[in-house]
């Protein structure tokens, strides 16, 4: 374990693409960052804005190595959250807040098994951020991070000040999130199965499946209570040109690197939901079909 300096300590669990970028945002902010990572690596770079710097975190490859501490960032893949489970059982003490950052749903029942009665925060993160290599993340296109209004949301809020990013409080957490999984969705699949960018949403034939994709997936999150509805469609179609055309996906990035990818918790939670309430998916679960096989046949020596 290496040191750390500054205010606030802050542990980041998968120091990946957004765990790169976030801790960045905690450094800029002048806190005292812990990376807690899998992959060892000896410093942490992150190419942003035409530059690349080097950023002022502490290196933990065990969780005997760390204790307790206020903020606790979940930044790995939902798949490996339980893989986690001993990060989480080492840093969280009395006092705890634990903010998962991950795609999907179900971000607070994911981290239980392992946090006790500790706070946790569900928060999403809109940035397009690739891992180019252990230890070096380049940004392509910033966003915001939102989190659920309330005293935790605030006091996220205020940690992040200053850090460079922009945290939006949201009253109504369930049509976030639910406004996430459209940016998703059809973003994350369609990139990972032709390995294209997001420039691939220029195609009008692809834009007609994702918009079909995403039209799916907005009946659901409404059987799920969550106020969206043709608007979304629009507006998430619309946010994948606005994107950097060199930003790619997370799902994309995983496939290109020969790693598991997310799709059980993004498509497969869009299908097994829909299932729930008995609103038929095909297209989704045409995908999901694709993206199994798919990872069925990856090289087995990756994680
Ligand atoms: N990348 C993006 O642009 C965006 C991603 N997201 C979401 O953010 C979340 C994180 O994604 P992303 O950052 O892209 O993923 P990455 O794969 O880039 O990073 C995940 C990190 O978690 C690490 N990890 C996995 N298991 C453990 C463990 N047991 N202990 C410690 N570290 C571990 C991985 O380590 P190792 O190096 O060993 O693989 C990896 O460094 C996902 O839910 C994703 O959907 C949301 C918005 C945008
Ligand atoms: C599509 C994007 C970049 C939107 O934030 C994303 O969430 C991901 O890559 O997983």
């Amino acid at each position: 374990m290496s040191g750390t300096g500054g205010a606030t300590p802050v542990a980041v669990i998968g120091a990946g693409a957004i765990g790169g970028l976030v801790s960045a945002h905690l450094a800029d902010a002048g806190h005292a960052v812990m990376l807690c990572v899998r992959t060892p690596f000896e410093r942490l770079l992150v190419e942003r804005g035409g530059r690349t710097d080097e950023i002022a975190a502490g290196i933990a490859t065990s969780p005997g190595d760390v204790t307790p501490m206020p903020w606790v960032l979940v930044t790995t893949k939902s798949q490996d959250t339980a893989a986690a489970g001993p990060w989480l059982r080492a840093l969280v003490g009395p006092g705890t807040t634990v903010v998962v950052i991950q795609n999907g749903v179900g971000h607070a029942e994911r981290v239980a098994p392992f946090v006790g009665d500790a706070a946790v925060l569900p928060a999403l993160i809109y940035s397009g951020v690739e891992r180019v290599a252990p230890g070096h993340i380049r940004l392509h296109t910033e966003g915001r991070v939102t989190v659920p209004a309330g005293l935790l949301g605030e006091a996220f809020a205020t940690l992040m000040q200053h850090s460079g990013i922009a945290v939006v409080q949201e009253p109504d957490f369930v049509t976030a999130m639910w406004r996430k999984v459209l940016t998703n969705v059809a973003a994350n699949p369609i990139t990972a199965l032709t390995l294209r960018r997001i420039g691939v949403f220029q195609d009008d034939e692809v834009a007609a499946l994702g918009e079909t994709l995403i039209a799916e997936a907005v009946a659901v999150g409404q059987a799920e209570g969550a106020r969206i509805g043709p608007a979304d469609i629009a507006h998430t179609l619309h946010l994948h040109r606005t994107y950097t055309p060199t930003t790619g996906t997370s799902m994309l990035y995983d496939r290109l690197g020969g790693r598991p990818m997310e799709h059980e918790f993004i498509t497969g939670a869009v299908v097994r939901t829909a299932e729930r309430h008995g609103i038929a998916v095909p297209f989704n679960r045409a995908i999901l079909t694709l993206l199994r096989a798919l990872d069925a046949g990856r090289p087995s020596d990756r994680r």
